[in-house]
Protein backbone atom coordinates (compact mmCIF):
# COMPACT_ATOMS: atom_id res chain seq x y z
CA UNK A 1 0.00 0.00 0.00
CA UNK A 2 1.25 3.59 -0.92
CA UNK A 3 2.30 5.87 1.73
CA UNK A 4 -0.76 8.35 1.04
CA UNK A 5 -3.31 5.30 1.21
CA UNK A 6 -1.32 4.22 4.43
CA UNK A 7 -1.79 7.49 6.41
CA UNK A 8 -5.19 7.62 4.18
CA UNK A 9 -6.94 4.38 5.74
CA UNK A 10 -4.64 5.17 9.41
CA UNK A 11 -7.51 8.47 9.03
CA UNK A 12 -10.15 6.34 8.10
CA UNK A 13 -9.55 4.26 11.01
CA UNK A 14 -9.49 6.84 13.54
CA UNK A 15 -12.21 8.58 12.38
CA UNK A 16 -14.69 4.76 12.59
CA UNK A 17 -13.65 4.63 16.39
CA UNK A 18 -14.86 8.13 16.79
CA UNK A 19 -17.88 7.44 14.81
CA UNK A 20 -18.71 4.28 17.15
CA UNK A 21 -18.59 6.13 19.90
CA UNK A 22 -21.08 8.84 18.93
CA UNK A 23 -23.27 6.12 17.78
CA UNK A 24 -23.44 2.73 17.76
CA UNK A 25 -23.11 0.28 14.60
CA UNK A 26 -26.52 -1.48 15.57
CA UNK A 27 -28.48 2.15 15.30
CA UNK A 28 -26.82 3.59 12.12
CA UNK A 29 -27.86 -0.49 10.48
CA UNK A 30 -31.16 0.41 11.21
CA UNK A 31 -31.35 3.63 9.32
CA UNK A 32 -29.68 2.56 6.93
CA UNK A 33 -32.30 -1.04 5.75
CA UNK A 34 -34.84 1.28 6.97
CA UNK A 35 -34.15 4.22 4.12
CA UNK A 36 -35.24 2.81 0.69
CA UNK A 37 -35.49 4.71 -2.64
CA UNK A 38 -32.13 3.28 -3.91
CA UNK A 39 -31.13 4.15 -7.30
CA UNK A 40 -29.62 1.49 -10.01
CA UNK A 41 -26.28 2.66 -10.51
CA UNK A 42 -25.40 0.57 -12.87
CA UNK A 43 -28.58 0.37 -15.06
CA UNK A 44 -27.93 4.30 -15.35
CA UNK A 45 -24.47 3.87 -17.10
CA UNK A 46 -25.25 0.50 -19.20
CA UNK A 47 -28.71 2.62 -20.81
CA UNK A 48 -26.40 5.09 -21.84
CA UNK A 49 -24.19 3.00 -23.30
CA UNK A 50 -26.84 0.68 -24.95
CA UNK A 51 -27.69 3.95 -26.73
CA UNK A 52 -24.40 4.39 -27.80
CA UNK A 53 -23.41 7.24 -25.82
CA UNK A 54 -20.41 7.32 -23.09
CA UNK A 55 -21.69 6.76 -19.21
CA UNK A 56 -19.91 8.92 -17.61
CA UNK A 57 -19.77 9.44 -13.52
CA UNK A 58 -19.60 12.87 -12.95
CA UNK A 59 -17.54 13.71 -9.58
CA UNK A 60 -18.44 16.53 -6.93
CA UNK A 61 -14.97 17.17 -5.26
CA UNK A 62 -13.58 19.85 -4.01
CA UNK A 63 -9.91 19.28 -3.74
CA UNK A 64 -7.46 16.52 -3.85
CA UNK A 65 -4.36 15.53 -2.70
CA UNK A 66 -2.45 15.74 -6.05
CA UNK A 67 -3.84 18.72 -7.12
CA UNK A 68 -5.15 20.32 -3.90
CA UNK A 69 -7.99 23.11 -4.35
CA UNK A 70 -9.72 22.57 -7.68
CA UNK A 71 -13.27 24.21 -7.30
CA UNK A 72 -13.01 27.25 -4.37
CA UNK A 73 -16.93 28.31 -5.07
CA UNK A 74 -17.89 24.76 -4.83
CA UNK A 75 -21.96 24.44 -4.74
CA UNK A 76 -22.37 20.48 -4.59
CA UNK A 77 -26.25 20.73 -5.51
CA UNK A 78 -25.38 23.04 -8.25
CA UNK A 79 -22.98 21.12 -9.94
CA UNK A 80 -24.91 18.31 -9.77
CA UNK A 81 -27.70 19.83 -11.56
CA UNK A 82 -25.49 20.73 -14.20
CA UNK A 83 -24.31 17.60 -14.19
CA UNK A 84 -27.89 15.88 -15.04
CA UNK A 85 -28.62 18.50 -17.41
CA UNK A 86 -25.78 17.78 -19.67
CA UNK A 87 -26.40 13.88 -19.63
CA UNK A 88 -24.07 12.40 -16.79
CA UNK A 89 -25.41 9.00 -15.86
CA UNK A 90 -24.30 9.24 -12.06
CA UNK A 91 -22.30 11.41 -9.85
CA UNK A 92 -19.70 10.68 -7.90
CA UNK A 93 -19.27 12.73 -4.97
CA UNK A 94 -16.49 12.54 -2.08
CA UNK A 95 -17.02 12.64 1.64
CA UNK A 96 -13.65 12.09 3.28
CA UNK A 97 -12.78 16.08 4.74
CA UNK A 98 -9.42 15.74 5.37
CA UNK A 99 -8.03 14.76 1.99
CA UNK A 100 -9.99 15.63 -0.22
CA UNK A 101 -12.20 18.69 1.95
CA UNK A 102 -15.50 16.13 1.23
CA UNK A 103 -18.77 15.70 3.45
CA UNK A 104 -22.06 13.37 3.94
CA UNK A 105 -23.81 17.19 3.65
CA UNK A 106 -22.21 17.52 -0.14
CA UNK A 107 -23.46 14.22 -1.21
CA UNK A 108 -26.58 14.68 0.30
CA UNK A 109 -27.15 18.00 -1.38
CA UNK A 110 -26.29 16.33 -4.72
CA UNK A 111 -28.36 13.79 -4.47
CA UNK A 112 -31.42 15.71 -3.64
CA UNK A 113 -30.70 18.33 -6.19
CA UNK A 114 -31.34 15.46 -9.21
CA UNK A 115 -32.58 12.05 -10.06
CA UNK A 116 -29.21 10.32 -10.24
CA UNK A 117 -27.81 6.99 -8.62
CA UNK A 118 -24.74 8.51 -6.30
CA UNK A 119 -21.40 7.29 -5.65
CA UNK A 120 -19.92 7.47 -1.98
CA UNK A 121 -16.60 8.11 -2.80
CA UNK A 122 -14.45 7.64 -0.08
CA UNK A 123 -11.77 4.79 1.29
CA UNK A 124 -14.04 1.83 2.59
CA UNK A 125 -12.24 -0.59 4.87
CA UNK A 126 -15.03 -1.44 7.77
CA UNK A 127 -19.08 -2.36 7.60
CA UNK A 128 -19.77 0.93 9.87
CA UNK A 129 -18.59 3.09 6.77
CA UNK A 130 -20.94 0.93 4.36
CA UNK A 131 -23.93 1.53 7.08
CA UNK A 132 -23.10 4.93 6.83
CA UNK A 133 -23.10 5.38 2.84
CA UNK A 134 -26.42 3.65 2.44
CA UNK A 135 -27.75 5.74 5.31
CA UNK A 136 -26.41 8.95 3.83
CA UNK A 137 -28.35 8.48 0.40
CA UNK A 138 -25.51 7.02 -1.45
CA UNK A 139 -26.58 4.07 -4.55
CA UNK A 140 -23.05 2.77 -4.54
CA UNK A 141 -19.93 2.14 -2.99
CA UNK A 142 -16.27 2.38 -3.92
CA UNK A 143 -14.09 -0.87 -2.93
CA UNK A 144 -10.05 -0.13 -3.26
CA UNK A 145 -8.25 -3.42 -4.27
CA UNK A 146 -4.81 -1.62 -3.05
CA UNK A 147 -6.38 -1.36 0.43
CA UNK A 148 -8.56 -4.70 1.23
CA UNK A 149 -7.62 -8.10 1.29
CA UNK A 150 -10.04 -10.47 -0.16
CA UNK A 151 -11.96 -11.46 2.59
CA UNK A 152 -12.48 -7.51 3.29
CA UNK A 153 -13.52 -6.67 -0.24
CA UNK A 154 -16.11 -10.15 -0.55
CA UNK A 155 -17.49 -9.01 2.71
CA UNK A 156 -17.84 -5.50 2.36
CA UNK A 157 -19.47 -6.38 -1.36
CA UNK A 158 -21.75 -8.80 0.82
CA UNK A 159 -23.21 -5.87 2.88
CA UNK A 160 -23.47 -3.07 0.30
CA UNK A 161 -25.34 -5.78 -2.16
CA UNK A 162 -27.94 -6.87 0.58
CA UNK A 163 -28.49 -2.88 1.26
CA UNK A 164 -29.22 -2.63 -2.36
CA UNK A 165 -26.23 -0.53 -3.24
CA UNK A 166 -23.92 -1.49 -6.28
CA UNK A 167 -20.06 -1.38 -5.85
CA UNK A 168 -17.32 0.03 -7.63
CA UNK A 169 -14.15 -2.27 -7.06
CA UNK A 170 -10.97 -0.23 -7.77
CA UNK A 171 -7.55 -1.46 -9.48
CA UNK A 172 -4.82 -0.58 -10.98
CA UNK A 173 -2.61 -3.44 -12.15
CA UNK A 174 -2.90 -7.18 -13.26
CA UNK A 175 -3.02 -8.49 -9.35
CA UNK A 176 -5.86 -6.40 -8.28
CA UNK A 177 -7.94 -6.70 -11.12
CA UNK A 178 -7.79 -10.75 -11.05
CA UNK A 179 -8.56 -10.14 -7.12
CA UNK A 180 -11.47 -8.15 -8.02
CA UNK A 181 -12.82 -10.44 -10.98
CA UNK A 182 -13.47 -12.78 -7.64
CA UNK A 183 -16.15 -10.14 -6.35
CA UNK A 184 -20.07 -10.30 -7.85
CA UNK A 185 -20.16 -6.52 -9.11
CA UNK A 186 -20.15 -6.03 -12.87
CA UNK A 187 -18.36 -2.71 -12.21
CA UNK A 188 -14.57 -2.60 -12.24
CA UNK A 189 -12.79 0.44 -12.29
CA UNK A 190 -9.39 1.26 -13.63
CA UNK A 191 -7.72 3.62 -12.09
CA UNK A 192 -5.16 5.27 -14.36
CA UNK A 193 -3.83 7.43 -11.37
CA UNK A 194 -0.77 5.98 -9.29
CA UNK A 195 -1.83 5.95 -5.70
CA UNK A 196 1.86 5.93 -4.50
CA UNK A 197 3.32 8.48 -7.13
CA UNK A 198 0.55 10.58 -8.07
CA UNK A 199 1.95 9.47 -11.91
CA UNK A 200 -1.14 9.37 -13.95
CA UNK A 201 -1.10 7.40 -17.74
CA UNK A 202 -4.28 6.52 -19.40
CA UNK A 203 -1.82 3.47 -20.59
CA UNK A 204 -2.74 1.23 -17.27
CA UNK A 205 -6.44 1.71 -18.77
CA UNK A 206 -5.31 0.74 -21.97
CA UNK A 207 -2.85 -2.17 -20.90
CA UNK A 208 -5.41 -4.05 -18.47
CA UNK A 209 -8.66 -4.16 -20.32
CA UNK A 210 -8.02 -7.37 -22.67
CA UNK A 211 -8.29 -8.82 -19.16
CA UNK A 212 -11.50 -7.43 -18.04
CA UNK A 213 -14.18 -10.17 -19.44
CA UNK A 214 -17.18 -8.73 -21.25
CA UNK A 215 -19.89 -9.54 -18.62
CA UNK A 216 -18.07 -6.65 -16.55
CA UNK A 217 -18.51 -3.12 -17.06
CA UNK A 218 -14.79 -1.33 -17.34
CA UNK A 219 -14.83 2.42 -15.97
CA UNK A 220 -11.97 4.42 -16.68
CA UNK A 221 -11.20 6.46 -13.74
CA UNK A 222 -8.69 9.78 -13.53
CA UNK A 223 -6.74 11.77 -15.92
CA UNK A 224 -9.25 12.46 -18.83
CA UNK A 225 -8.79 15.64 -19.73
CA UNK A 226 -9.25 16.01 -23.61
CA UNK A 227 -11.58 15.00 -26.34
CA UNK A 228 -8.23 12.69 -27.19
CA UNK A 229 -8.04 11.33 -24.29
CA UNK A 230 -12.53 10.54 -24.66
CA UNK A 231 -11.73 9.41 -28.37
CA UNK A 232 -8.37 7.19 -27.60
CA UNK A 233 -10.75 4.94 -24.95
CA UNK A 234 -13.56 4.71 -27.26
CA UNK A 235 -11.40 3.51 -30.00
CA UNK A 236 -10.73 0.72 -27.54
CA UNK A 237 -14.22 0.37 -26.51
CA UNK A 238 -13.94 1.95 -23.06
CA UNK A 239 -16.97 3.09 -22.44
CA UNK A 240 -17.41 4.19 -18.61
CA UNK A 241 -15.33 7.14 -17.57
CA UNK A 242 -15.32 8.45 -13.92
CA UNK A 243 -14.06 11.97 -14.33
CA UNK A 244 -13.34 15.14 -11.54
CA UNK A 245 -10.55 17.36 -12.25
CA UNK A 246 -11.43 18.53 -15.85
CA UNK A 247 -14.90 19.61 -14.77
CA UNK A 248 -14.34 20.73 -11.35
CA UNK A 249 -11.91 23.24 -13.11
CA UNK A 250 -14.21 24.27 -15.41
CA UNK A 251 -16.97 27.35 -14.88
CA UNK A 252 -19.84 25.29 -15.66
CA UNK A 253 -19.37 21.48 -15.07
CA UNK A 254 -22.35 20.29 -17.00
CA UNK A 255 -21.29 22.01 -20.34
CA UNK A 256 -17.70 20.78 -19.82
CA UNK A 257 -19.26 17.44 -19.92
CA UNK A 258 -21.11 18.09 -22.63
CA UNK A 259 -18.27 19.23 -24.53
CA UNK A 260 -15.71 16.98 -23.55
CA UNK A 261 -18.59 13.79 -24.67
CA UNK A 262 -19.65 15.64 -27.76
O1 LIG B 1 -6.92 12.54 -6.89
C1 LIG B 1 -6.03 12.29 -6.05
O2 LIG B 1 -5.09 13.06 -5.80
C2 LIG B 1 -6.09 11.03 -5.26
C3 LIG B 1 -5.11 10.75 -4.31
C4 LIG B 1 -5.16 9.60 -3.54
C5 LIG B 1 -6.20 8.71 -3.69
C6 LIG B 1 -7.20 8.98 -4.63
C7 LIG B 1 -7.15 10.12 -5.40
N1 LIG B 1 -8.14 10.42 -6.32
C8 LIG B 1 -9.39 9.76 -6.38
C9 LIG B 1 -9.81 9.47 -7.76
O3 LIG B 1 -9.80 8.32 -8.10
C10 LIG B 1 -10.26 10.58 -8.65
O4 LIG B 1 -10.93 11.54 -7.89
C11 LIG B 1 -11.19 10.16 -9.80
O5 LIG B 1 -10.73 9.02 -10.46
C12 LIG B 1 -11.31 11.31 -10.80
O6 LIG B 1 -10.03 11.64 -11.30
P1 LIG B 1 -9.74 13.01 -12.08
O7 LIG B 1 -10.66 13.06 -13.26
O8 LIG B 1 -8.31 12.90 -12.52
O9 LIG B 1 -10.00 14.12 -11.13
Amino acid sequence: MSDILNKIIEVKREEISAARRKRDLASLRRDAEALGGQRDFVASLRQRIKAGQAGVIAEVKKASPSKGVLRADFRPAEIARSYAQHGAACLSVLTDAQFFQGSQAFLEQARAACTLPVLRKDFMVDAYQVYEARAMGADCILLIAACLDDGQMAELEAQALELGMAVLVEVHDGPELDRALRLKTPLVGINNRNLRTFEVTLDTTLGLLKHVPADRLLVTESGILGRADVERMRAAAVNAFLVGEAFMRAPEPGAALAELFA
